[in-house]
């Protein structure tokens, strides 16, 4: 048996992953989409052509980004519900609007004419009931040490530039946001229960988790 049939988890289900930059979204995704044998839907950073542009002047480029990720996100949500789910999403579309496009808004590095633009495009398209939300969305959480300490890491030159300031900001952001998150369940994870690199093995644990999750949840929704 599977892990993911000896853990009840619906194989239709569409887990997204979320956090903030750096947290381990995609070490994560790899690992669960690996674990239960599912479709992984990945964030494309080294094919953005606005990405790099957007680290060198926020101001410039922080509307074009934002049109493009949401452009991106909602491609993939076509195909994750083409193929009738069964995927692991890194990063959500709800962190766009929640997190990037409303800090560059009131940092004053998008206008307010863009980012009434952006959020009438993003309602109009995801706001509806037309658009289906995740069954689960796994929150990420470490502290601000531990995620400076893998963006170094990891080693990206235009996160490296970018003030440790703009991190702490994300990173307060991300705690007010989840707190108010309600679009679908949430589950918490704290980076320190866990090393999937060092001990790959305990993804069963994160699946056992989730399988008793989902099963809460939809007991709760009957
Ligand atoms: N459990 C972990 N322990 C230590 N380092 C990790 C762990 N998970 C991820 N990392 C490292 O942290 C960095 C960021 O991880 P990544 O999955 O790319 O984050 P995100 O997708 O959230 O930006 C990478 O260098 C990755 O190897
Ligand atoms: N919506 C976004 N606005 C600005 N920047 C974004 C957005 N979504 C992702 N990003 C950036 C942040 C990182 O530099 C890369 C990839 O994110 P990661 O959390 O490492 O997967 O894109």
């Amino acid at each position: 048996m599977n892990l993911r049939e000896k853990y009840g988890i619906p194989n239709s289900a569409v887990i997204t992953i979320a956090g903030t930059v750096g947290v381990g979204k995609s070490t994560m995704t790899t690992a669960l989409a690996n674990a239960l044998n599912f479709r992984t839907s990945f964030e494309k950073v080294d094919t953005n052509p606005y990405l790099d542009k957007f680290y060198d002047d926020f101001e410039k480029w922080s509307f074009h980004l934002q049109v493009y990720f949401l452009a991106e996100r909602f491609k993939e949500q076509k195909r994750i519900f083409e193929y009738g789910g069964g995927f692991i999403q890194d990063r959500s579309i709800y962190e766009d609007t929640g997190i990037f496009a409303k800090m560059h808004y009131e940092k004053g590095t998008m206008s307010p004419v863009d980012y009434e633009t952006y959020k009438n495009l993003f309602d109009a398209m995801v706001m509806t009931p037309y658009f289906p939300h995740p069954d689960l969305l796994i929150y990420l959480e470490g502290s601000m040490d531990s995620i400076l300490e893998r963006i170094q890491e990891r080693g990206r030159p235009m996160e490296q530039q970018t003030p440790v300031s703009y991190w702490e900001e994300m990173h307060t952001r991300y705690k007010n946001w989840i707190d108010s998150f309600n679009a679908c369940p949430v589950l918490r994870l704290d980076i320190n229960d866990y090393d999937l690199m060092k001990d790959p093995e305990c993804v069963e644990q994160i699946v056992e988790r989730i399988g008793y999750f989902l099963d809460k949840t939809a007991t709760l929704r009957k």
